[in-house]
């Protein structure tokens, strides 16, 4: 699904009301009926509704959303406080609900209201155009700090769209109601506690006006094309269903290396390896039968470089430690190896700390830092707007894709597109959990065979299993184990 910036979405909302055509109050009323139809299905009239409405279009909803619910007998109040002289479709909107005088306009909001209300939020949208201060300010600080059922129209206010938002007086959603396509906003960690959970209201914009709007940035939707290249030919044998050798882990550190190889074998793969110090055959031999053993020539690091020209992918990098052979291992790698690398955790450290192999990146490579180990590589960021565009000029500048990790894992490509993946929780923030998906982007990439497609992916399977494991065993008890027994069920879900 493409994320849209403000500018584009009024460009939409325009070439809508002058193409279908539609007036500007039938498309306000058609976006209200969705939040309206939303609203209700959800939440009956035992509720009571306060609408909060500023004097703009958003306020123009929440007037539109405030005399459908109580035509639908809900008990329904209003609070102006910007007043009451808005824009041409606000206006008529205040007209209208004047009109069926079943509805309170009050001027300022009561000091208690019951849990069992609804406080909805149409003060400010896509207008929004400087940080909210003085007596607004103070309302939405009381608003927050109500217990009721809180929904934001379009954005939470006080939140902009397309940049970091300087400060923190915004509405704290527990859903945000949006219009035909998702915000940057909506991507970044810092907003979600505003945010809370997003649903995207189809309130028919022009489609292909959309189609053809372009956008660097998307959330991730599986597509044919990708599931039919990951179905297994029924003349597969374990020779072309993909090699993948996984060098992770270390003396007392094997852990890592046994996920991503579980991982791995569990996704698809034909033919794994595992390479590893003499003093951890047995471990791994032990844990997982299925793999080849690849010996390191050194006792407790991995430092060799074995013959890896039949490998299709190659892992390195979880736990594996910073020792010099591990390094220079990794050099030649970088100089020698021709198939596909995945380089995660101690890796990218590495890399960091030696930048002259920055140069060395083959193209394609897929790096998979989480935010600590990117900001190594880029130096620090404030916020996931700064992120985001460090992230872009690194995989332009390195021609590599990297998956920078964390809620809604942000998959760049060399391009500079991003890809955000909708799938995965909390409950996937322990340790292990970023083995499993370099196990599972190796199973992949022999199938797909395009770095940025495999890593989307691999990040929703990887997720998807998180939220299967969630689902099933709470956000608490699930553990990667748990999460790669529920790969099964993830591959099924878009298997079909
Ligand atoms: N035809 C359309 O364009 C549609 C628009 N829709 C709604 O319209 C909204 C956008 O409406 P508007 O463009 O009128 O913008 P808003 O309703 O978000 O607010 C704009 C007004 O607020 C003022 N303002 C901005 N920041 C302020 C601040 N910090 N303190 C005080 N005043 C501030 C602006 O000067 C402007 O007068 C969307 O978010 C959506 O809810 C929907 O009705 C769907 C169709
Ligand atoms: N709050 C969250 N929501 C969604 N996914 C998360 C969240 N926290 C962590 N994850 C996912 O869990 C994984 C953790 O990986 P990583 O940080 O490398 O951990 P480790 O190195 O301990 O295995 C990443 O894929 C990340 O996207
Ligand atoms: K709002």
């Amino acid at each position: 699904m493409k994320i849209l910036n403000i500018q584009q979405i009024r460009e939409a909302d325009q070439y809508t009301i002058e193409n279908e055509p539609i007036k500007s109050i039938d498309l306000m009323e058609r976006a209200s009926y969705e939040l309206f139809t939303w609203i209700t299905e959800r939440f009956n009239n035992d509720f009571s509704v306060y609408v909060l409405a500023g004097s703009g279009n958003n306020g123009g909803d929440g007037l539109v959303v405030a005399r459908l619910l109580s035509e639908s007998d809900y008990k329904v109040q209003v609070i102006l406080p910007l007043g009451k002289n808005g824009s041409d479709d606000f206006e008529e909107n205040l007209k209208r609900l004047k009109k069926i005088n079943t509805v309170l306009i009050l001027e300022e909001l009561p000091e208690q209201i019951s849990e069992k209300s609804i406080i909805i939020d149409a003060i400010f949208g896509s207008g929004l155009s400087r940080p909210i201060e003085g007596r607004l300010a103070d309302l939405i600080k009381k608003v927050n700090n109500f217990e009721a059922n809180k929904i934001a129209i379009d954005m939470p206010s006080g939140l902009f769209a397309d940049k970091a938002s300087p400060s923190e007086i915004i509405f704290k959603a527990d859903y945000t109601l949006s219009f035909q396509v998702p915000k940057l906003a909506f991507m970044m960690a810092e907003n979600q506690e505003y945010i809370g959970e997003f649903e995207i209201l189809d309130i028919k914009l022009d489609k292909e006006y959309i189609n053809n709007c372009l956008s660097d940035y998307s959330i991730y939707e599986v597509d044919s094309v990708i599931k039919n290249r990951l179905k297994l030919k029924s003349i597969a044998h374990k020779g072309n269903r993909g090699r993948a050798t996984i060098i992770a882990g270390g003396y007392a550190r094997m852990g890592a290396a046994i996920l991503a190889a579980r991982a791995c074998l569990h996704s698809g793969i034909g033919l794994i390896s595992v390479q590893t110090c003499p003093h951890c055959i047995d471990i791994v031999q032990n844990q997982i039968p299925e793999a080849l053993i690849l010996t390191d020539e050194n006792e407790y690091v991995l430092g060799s470089y074995l013959d890896y020209s039949k490998q299709d992918v190659i892992v390195f990098g979880p736990a594996i430690g910073f020792a010099h052979k591990t390094l220079v291992l990794l050099e030649n790698l970088l100089k020698d190896y021709q198939g596909q690398l995945i380089l995660d955790a101690d890796a990218i450290t590495l890399l960091a700390e030696n930048r002259e192999l920055l140069n060395l990146l083959p193209e394609g490579t897929i790096l998979t830092p989480h935010h600590g180990e990117f900001k190594r590589l880029v130096g620090k960021y404030s916020n996931n707007f700064e992120a985001i565009m460090q992230l872009k000029s690194f995989c332009m500048h390195h021609k590599v894709v990297v998956v920078l990790k964390g809620k809604f894992s942000a998959v760049c490509n060399a391009d500079g597109k991003i890809s955000f993946n909708p799938t995965g929780n909390a409950g996937m923030a322990k340790g292990g959990s970023g083995d499993l998906l370099c196990g599972i982007l190796a199973a992949i990439y022999p199938r797909i065979k395009n770095s940025y497609e495999t890593a989307k992916l691999a990040v929703y399977l990887h997720g998807l299993s998180g939220d299967i494991s969630k689902e099933e065993k709470g956000e608490n008890f699930m553990t990667p184990s748990i999460m790669i027994e529920k790969l099964q069920s993830a591959f099924k879900k878009i298997e079909n």
